[in-house]
């Protein structure tokens, strides 16, 4: 799994407690699921269907440097399902896991529409094959 996307954990990130705010966390992986069915996908237009238990395994703190972690584990006709942890960067000790997250691809009018993708597809490769056809 690639982790990407770093936060660092600020004021406004916190609950009344002191630790990370779940609903921080989550709002941020949506969009890094978003994100990463787009990209996988290519259509801007996708939604989040589904999302499997979230196991908060462990607290983030104020100050702390957070990454995130997405991968494909299967495409459908319409769907893709990701799974995802996010850990801490500098300790590497995990602090969420989901297992299964599902987007749907759609068309403009919302309706569920066949993404035609089987596999991953990164990014340099995709830059390696652009090379060799110039
Ligand atoms: C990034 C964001 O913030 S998006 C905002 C939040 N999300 C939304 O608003 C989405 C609201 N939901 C919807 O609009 C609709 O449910 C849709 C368009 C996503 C799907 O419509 P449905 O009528 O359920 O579609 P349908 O039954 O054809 O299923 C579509 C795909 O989702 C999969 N799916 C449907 N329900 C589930 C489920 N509970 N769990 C896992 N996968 C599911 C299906 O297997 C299918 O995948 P496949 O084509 O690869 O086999």
């Amino acid at each position: 799994m690639n982790f990407h996307t770093r936060k660092w954990i600020k004021p406004e990130d916190l609950n009344p407690n002191g630790g990370l705010f779940g609903g921080s966390l989550l709002k941020w992986i949506d969009e890094e699921a978003a994100i990463y069915a787009i990209v996988q996908l290519e259509n801007p237009k996708v939604v989040t269907k589904y999302m499997s238990e979230i196991n908060f395994v462990s607290s983030g703190k104020l100050g702390d440097i957070i990454e995130m972690g997405i991968t494909a584990t299967a495409f459908g006709t319409t769907s893709i399902t990701m799974c995802c942890e996010v850990r801490n960067k500098i300790t590497r000790k995990s602090i969420l896991t989901i297992d299964k997250i599902v987007f749907v691809n759609i068309n403009d009018y919302g309706d569920p529409t066949p993404h035609g993708k089987t596999k991953i597809k990164y990014i340099e490769e995709q830059f390696a094959q652009e090379a060799e056809k110039e």
